[in-house]
Order: C-alpha cells, then structure tokens, then sequence
C-alpha cells in the first residue's frame, strides 16, 4: 500500500525548530528499515505516518487516504499499526484483554476483537501467556504483546518503531523470527539502531539525518555503499551507514 509523505513541516512546539521542514519521501511497498542517527526524527515519521500527530504542512498518504482530509482521517488510522517504543500495559487487563481492547480501538466490536485477539496471540507466540496480566511480563514479552495489539485489527500498513530495543540477543533473535513470519501488513516500516539485527528481514532502506532523508532505495543499493563487498552483510550494512551519513547532503 502507498506511503508517503509530502512536503512535511512539523515541530513540537511552535517556538521550537522542525523537525521535518518540507519532508517528502516515499517508503517503498515492502519489508523498509528507517536507520538515522539519535534524533533524525525516526520516531516523529512514525507517529506521523500513524496520524497519532498532524503535520503543520504538507500530508501523508496511505493508500488513496490523505491525513489532511478529515473523511479519511479514520480509515488512514485503521489502515495503519504503530508499535511505538513505550508500550505500556492497560491495568487490570489479561495479555489477551489488551490485545483485543486495541482491536476494539481500532473499530472492530467487541466480538471481532476478541476472535481477532486470538489470532494475533498465535502469530506472536502469545497463546501461553493470554491469561498472565499484561502488566507482569519479561521486556520481551511485553513487545511481542506491544506486537500482537499492533496487528490484531490486520493492518495493511506496519510501523515498528525499534522494536527490538532493550531487548537481549536471545530476545531478539526471537522476535525477529516473530517478525518473519508474520502474515499481515504488505508494507513495514521498522526503524533501528542495531543495522546487523535486521539484516535479513528488509528488502529496502531509509536513512534519515537532521530531518531529511540521505537515502532511499533497495537493500542491495543501500549495500552498495560499502566499498568491501567480501565482507558479511551486516559488516557491510554498518559500512554503508557510516558512508551515506558521512555523503553531502
Ligand atoms: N515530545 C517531544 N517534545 C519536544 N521535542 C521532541 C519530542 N520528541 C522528540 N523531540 C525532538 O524531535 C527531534 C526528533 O526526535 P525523534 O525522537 O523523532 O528522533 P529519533 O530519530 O527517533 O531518535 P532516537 O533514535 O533517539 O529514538 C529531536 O530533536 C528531539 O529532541
């Protein structure tokens, strides 16, 4: 499904410098990792991809829907699961609970949700852990919980932002194996920090500095920039960031 943006300005405040000031970029229709260094704005593209912000200019596109069209406002938002960094269980709610209460967020009934919640237990290895309160679980556990309320209303587009972050080499090894075989979204949006983990899962890749984007384009484009091509693909996936951060912009 398309996403993109156009011409983007937004800050957090409206004495405070943008974030993007005239962003438009084109997240390609696959499995895209967003790399950039700490405070590119890789967090900000996301919540803005997910209307959870509206941009002071400029719109997103998500399929035919535009965020600066009120009407679509809601089917955008349906389109589309965000897995912000924080996920933070709901009180009181069993793992399952909480899955289908997003579900519910997202407008399905009660019954669908719950049906659905199911589902979306199964596809993140969850099934064990439905009745456990959502509040007592491992930091691994609780992404792949954060995963399974992202997918429960079977979004067409997925936005994970550092979804493996905090987590052990054994967690993420399992989540990215979570992550591989999920059977929902035909665009994914995941950034990261750790270039090597996701080595194996994306197709294309986008680079973010200051605001602007350094690179958009397929894996092997990206690889490219990596002047030893005898190295393994996550030697090279680092060489490559380092040279397209340290390019002109
Ligand atoms: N709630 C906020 N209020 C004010 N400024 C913010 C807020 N959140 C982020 N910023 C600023 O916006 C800019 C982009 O931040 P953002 O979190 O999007 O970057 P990031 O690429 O996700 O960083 P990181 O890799 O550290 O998570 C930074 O300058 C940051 O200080």
């Amino acid at each position: 499904m398309k996403l993109s943006t156009e011409e983007i300005i937004y800050s957090y405040g409206w004495f405070s410098s943008p974030v993007f000031d005239g962003l438009s970029l084109d997240i390609p229709n696959e499995c895209t990792v967003l790399l950039g260094p700490n405070g590119a704005g890789k967090s900000t593209l996301m919540s803005l991809l997910a209307s959870a912000a509206p941009p002071r200019r400029g719109r997103v596109r998500v399929g035919s829907w535009r965020s600066d069209r009120r009407r679509d406002l809601a089917p955008l938002r349906r389109a589309v699961g965000w897995m912000p960094q924080d996920i933070v269980p709901v009180t009181g709610l069993t793992v399952r609970e909480q899955v289908a209460y997003h579900g519910w967020l997202k407008g399905m009934s009660r019954a669908e949700a719950w049906q659905a919640s199911f589902e979306a237990l199964r596809q993140t290895n969850l099934v064990d852990l439905a009745d456990r309160s959502s509040g007592k679980l491992s930091g691994g556990q609780t992404r792949r919980v954060g995963l399974a309320q992202t997918i429960v209303h079977r979004p067409s587009v997925l936005l994970l932002d550092e979804p493996t972050a905090g987590l052990d080499p054994a967690q993420r090894s399992s989540f990215r194996g979570v992550l591989s075989s999920l059977s929902v979204g035909d665009t994914v949006l995941v950034s990261t920090h750790q270039t090597s983990d996701l080595s194996d899962l994306f197709d294309s890749v986008v680079v973010l500095s200051e605001g602007r984007s350094r690179f958009t384009g397929s894996a092997e484009a990206f690889l490219a920039h990596a002047t030893d091509s005898s190295e393994s693909v996550e030697r090279r996936a680092e060489a490559a960031y380092t040279a397209v951060l340290k390019e002109a912009p």
